[in-house]
């Protein structure tokens, strides 16, 4: 039952996967008992030389995660001394030895402190249901320094939003979801207004523009962005590895390329820019940047892939905002109908107002008015935000679309149309929003407009639809691998089992301290319990997902961006774009079903030139889907060239998993 908490944790796959151990050639004994969980793989990307040398020492003759190196030489090692792979039988340092969880003990601890469980099933997987639910009637004590509200339906009144409240201490959790607070993304995309290209049939709104038919009215009226320059500029701390991003190879396909700059001084910016740059602490461009802005300059389309973390906001959005300073840019006023230059589309709320943040940012002190619209937030206000006037209109899919159709934008002087994260944006998800904007009466043909798409991960299927929406002299831009994983972050696969997962999770928490952490889950429901569970067990921790009001989402960043909470439960919802400074770990609790979600989800560490740690917890029972790409990977980090062709034959190519349960947008 997919509502069921213990199926959840549970379940078995369903499809027949071959051994993954026995894909990898290895003996019996390793399959009987070496890999547990206490067995670590690791891959440092930029350290790479070192590992090798730690490898040498350390391979043993039973290997287990990634045993490619001599593929069917059936002897077992699996890795070759020239590998950088690690494989360690001990544990990381720090990190103690797995214990067994007492599922009805940890069921029962957690719902006495918090008084919540779900539904008609309380507690934690494989709590005993009748301690679970007996105590899940909210009436637990004020404990730790957290707090968790929600209103789910918990306990014996699903939905009705009177589970449990339990407010205490400092840190905090709090989450919204379901029947009464819950507004789940994809309800926005409403598109009901004099577009009648755009126009759904259900034409049932309320003077704010919200379906009535559809979802409740959203009030939710965002801060306004800070006006101190100070804030404004903020720069991002570069690190260590900053300089190191000249070494990865760039290749540019396609004709007549333009040729890349070395300095932002060579990009000939004007003034204003060039200030706002220095301003925000940028020294010299990224590879992204020294190649992406010298093409978006000469005016051909692109579809960019540069590892995460690398600037590729600031690559489209500096040579984008240069051209409408050369241009006949107007000044933006007050006008019923607003006709920007420039639309910038993402899948998050979050992401889209952080890259709105970064156009206010770069365009400060022009006559340049970037607008950000998306879901959550009241429509009416956003509206009044566009006919200030707009210039750079960046929006989720769905508002924009919606604010297009009520006739409040007009595209006809689009220049510049942008997909970030576009892999995602073309994609079954957003794919149709994107179709329909594109083919919006008054958007300009691709010939009369520039596209400019950009991501870390693009999978071929994706760059061959991605053509659809460029002109056909598009370059296409690759810094590194595509869709390899950031080099500056260390990765640790850990094979945990379901039921040791939150143990080994406190463990390493306990070991990290303060440091900010991302955990990412599979499910919304996961992350709210898991949150709820960390705060018992005082980590002070806040959590980010789909069903959580807008207000909430903005609060948990806010919260964890300032330190307040250094531990953020995230789904999928937050694995792309996201830039927070001094996030120094990501742990996949679970690992996500595709690999380019796990390229993005680690890459909120180790960004712009700063080191990270990512550790992801391998469930042989539920993750086989994902190891041989995994492996792969890790294998690129380290400039492997390993042939995993073998393997396909025996994995299952896609998987359709659960990350998509969350609304994105
Ligand atoms: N040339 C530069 N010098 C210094 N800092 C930079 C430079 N370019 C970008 N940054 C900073 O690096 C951080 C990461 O940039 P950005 O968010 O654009 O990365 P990204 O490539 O879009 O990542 P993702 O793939 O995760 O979306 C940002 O804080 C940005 O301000």
């Amino acid at each position: 039952m997919a509502e069921d908490w213990d199926a959840e944790f549970g379940t078995e796959p369903t499809a027949v996967i071959p051994s993954f151990f026995d894909m990898a050639g290895l003996r019996s004994p390793v399959k009987e008992g070496a890999i547990n969980g206490n067995q670590i793989f690791e891959s440092k990307g930029s350290e790479a030389a070192n590992f090798g040398k730690r490898c040498s020492n350390t391979f043993g003759n039973s290997t287990g995660f990634g045993g490619f190196g001599k593929q069917g030489s059936g002897d077992g090692n699996g890795f070759d001394t020239n590998s950088s792979y690690i494989f360690e039988k001990q544990p990381v340092a720090g990190f103690a030895e797995t214990t067994t969880v007492n599922e009805s003990e940890f069921g029962s601890r957690v719902v006495r402190g918090c008084g919540f469980g779900r539904g008609n099933r309380g507690g934690f997987p494989r709590s005993s249901p009748q301690n679970a639910i007996e105590k899940a009637s909210g009436d637990g004590p004020p404990v730790g320094r957290g707090s968790f509200s929600a209103r789910r339906g918990f306990a014996n009144h699903p939905g009705d939003g009177s589970g449990f409240s339990s407010s205490c201490g400092r840190g905090g959790f709090s989450s919204t979801s379901g029947i009464r607070g819950g507004y789940r993304g994809r309800n926005e995309d409403i598109f009901s207004g004099s577009n009648p290209k755009l126009r759904a049939p259900w034409n049932s709104t309320d003077s704010e523009g919200n379906n009535k038919n559809q979802a409740p009215k959203v009030t939710y009226v965002p801060p306004p962005p800070p006006e101190e320059e100070s804030a404004i500029f903020a720069p991002y701390q570069t690190g260590i590895n900053f300089d190191k991003y000249d070494e990865i190879l760039v290749d540019v396909s396609g004709f007549n390329v333009p040729s890349a700059i070395l300095t932002f001084a060579e990009a000939h910016l004007c003034e204003t820019l060039n200030k706002n740059i220095s301003k925000a602490g940028y020294l010299k461009p990224t590879p992204v940047q020294k190649h992406g802005v010298p093409i978006v300059l000469a005016g051909r389309d692109l579809m960019a892939c540069a590892q995460t973390g690398s600037g590729k906001t600031a690559a489209f959005l500096l040579p984008i905002l240069e051209m409408l300073m050369r241009g006949d840019v107007a000044a933006s006023q007050f006008k019923e109908l607003q006709e920007p230059e420039v639309v910038i589309v993402a899948p998050t709320r979050e992401l889209i107002n952080q890259i709105y943040l970064e156009a206010r940012k770069f365009s400060f002190g022009t006559i340049i008015r970037p607008v950000v619209v998306y879901g959550g937030t009241s429509t009416g206000h956003q509206i009044r935000q566009v006919l200030q006037g707009c210039n750079v209109l960046c929006g989720t899919p769905g508002r924009l679309l919606d604010i297009i159709s009520k006739g409040k934008v007009g595209l006809s002087k689009v220049q510049f149309l942008v997909l970030d994260e576009a892999d995602r944006m073309l994609d079954m998800g957003f794919e149709p929003d994107m179709r329909k904007l594109v083919t919006a009466f008054d958007m300009p043909s691709k010939q009369n407009r520039q596209t400019l798409m950009f991501s870390a991960t693009f999978p071929e299927e994706i760059q061959r639809m991605a053509a659809d929406f460029m002109k056909t002299d598009y370059l296409f831009l690759a810094v590194g691998q595509v869709g390899g994983a950031c080099g500056d972050v260390h990765q640790t696969i850990l094979q945990v089992d379901q039921y040791s997962k939150r143990n080994k999770l406190i463990e390493i928490l306990t070991n990290i301290g303060i440091e900010r952490t991302m955990v990412f889950v599979d499910t919304k429901r996961k992350a709210d319990f898991l949150a709820a569970f960390l705060c018992q067990e005082n980590f002070p921790t806040t959590s980010i997902h789909g069903d959580r009001e807008q207000r909430e989402r903005e609060q948990a960043l806010g919260d964890f961006r300032s330190g307040k909470c250094p531990v953020l439960v995230a789904t999928a919802v937050a694995a792309r774009g996201l830039d927070i400074e001094h996030v120094q770990h990501v742990i996949n609790f679970d690992l996500p079903s595709t690999i380019d979600e796990y390229v993005h989800r680690i890459g909120r560490t180790g960004r712009c030139g700063n080191v990270g740690k990512a550790i992801s917890f391998f469930d042989s029972n539920t993750d086989l889907r994902i190891a041989r790409t995994l492996v792969k990977v890790l294998s690129d980090g380290l400039g492997g060239n390993k042939d995993f062709s073998s393997y396909e034959a025996n994995l299952p190519v896609t998987y359709a998993g659960k990350d998509h349960e969350d609304a994105w947008e």
